[in-house]
């Protein structure tokens, strides 16, 4: 068994980053990012701050817009149409989930696809599932690289994905679709789950139910990606997948904290780095 490193992938690629957006900088552009946080979540505030950080070190124009809780849907929606029309940000995040009286929908359709560095537009997630991407769901983008810089062989894999949701579920089968693996994606209604993830080459886990991948779900030599991100009852950050056990029969797999997260904001800054880059070259 191996561990797949997020952190140190992460920031490898945020040094290369750098590099570019240095050059961006010098010729006049200097990419801005607004993250717009909607109420006092808890989670959210944690990687806004770690999001923050990372755009701060790269030389980013990095912006956190706090709204009430209590904002309307047309007062948020007003805000991000000022973002959509202020060159200065080419990245507009709308902090997910919003409070039940706002219509998320509503707030995606709002963004310009061009400034969205999340991909959540029904243009963008359109556009990815036609396999022509403008900007691609940085959590799902950010599992890619790893496979990359692991060399998992995606080609006629049996790829599983537990999690349907439309920010990691959906856009991960798109894009191991792309690389030609075999894509089954399930949830909390399919019958026999263990049988299915038993036939997974590549076991992507994203539910947001602590520790529920044990060893029993997982086939021998499989590679097992962990997205969750649960706090157990000492407050401790634990994943999806039981990795002390599990990672007895994967080839691979990533820990939490230190896998997929660190790659999320990574990807984030990348697509935010793209979208400034195109400003000036498309
Ligand atoms: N590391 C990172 O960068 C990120 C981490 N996360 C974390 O990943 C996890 C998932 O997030 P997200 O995709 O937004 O979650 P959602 O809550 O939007 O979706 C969860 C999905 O898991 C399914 N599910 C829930 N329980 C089970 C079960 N017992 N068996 C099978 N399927 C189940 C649900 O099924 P159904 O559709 O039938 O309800 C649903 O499709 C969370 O812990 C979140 O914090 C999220 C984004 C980024
Ligand atoms: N519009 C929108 N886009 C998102 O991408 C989005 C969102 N809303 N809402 C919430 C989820 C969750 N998410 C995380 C990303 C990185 C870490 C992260 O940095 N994790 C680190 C550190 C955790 C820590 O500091 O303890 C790690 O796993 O090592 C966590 C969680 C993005 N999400
Ligand atoms: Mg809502």
């Amino acid at each position: 068994m191996a561990i797949i490193d997020g952190k140190a992938l992460a920031e490898k690629m945020q040094a290369d980053l750098k590099t570019k957006t240095d050059k961006l900088i010098k010729k006049g552009i200097t990419p801005g990012l607004v993250v717009i946080l909607v109420g006092e979540d808890s989670a959210s505030q944690v990687y806004v701050k770690n999001k923050e950080r990372v755009a701060n070190n790269l030389g980013f124009n990095s912006v956190v817009r706090r709204v009430e809780e209590t904002i309307s849907e047309a007062d948020l929606l007003k805000i991000i149409n000022q973002y959509n029309l202020d060159s200065q940000f080419h990245g507009i995040l709308v902090q997910l989930p919003l409070p039940k009286h706002i219509d998320e929908e509503k707030v995606l359709l709002t963004i310009d696809p061009q400034k969205d560095v999340d991909g959540f537009h029904p243009l963008n997630m359109g556009k990815l599932w036609e396999g022509n991407p403008l900007m691609i769901p940085s959590t799902p983008a950010g599992i890619m690289e790893m496979f990359k810089e692991y060399n998992v062989d995606l080609t006629g894999k049996n790829a599983v994905i537990v999690g349907r949701s439309n920010i990691v579920g959906k856009p991960m089968a798109a894009l191991l679709l792309q690389e030609n693996a075999t894509v089954t994606i399930t949830h909390s209604k399919t019958k026999d789950l263990k049988d299915v993830t038993k036939q997974a080459d590549i076991l992507v886990v994203a539910i947001g139910v602590g520790h529920f991948i044990t060893a029993d779900f997982v086939k021998n030599g499989a590679v097992v990606i962990d997205v969750g991100m649960n706090r157990n009852g000492e407050g401790k950050l634990i994943g999806d997948v039981k990795f002390d056990e599990v990672s007895e029969v994967a080839s691979l797999i990533t820990p939490v904290p230190g896998g997929v997260g660190p790659m999320t904001i990574t990807m984030l800054m990348e697509q935010t780095y793209q979208a400034a880059w195109r400003t000036i070259n498309d």
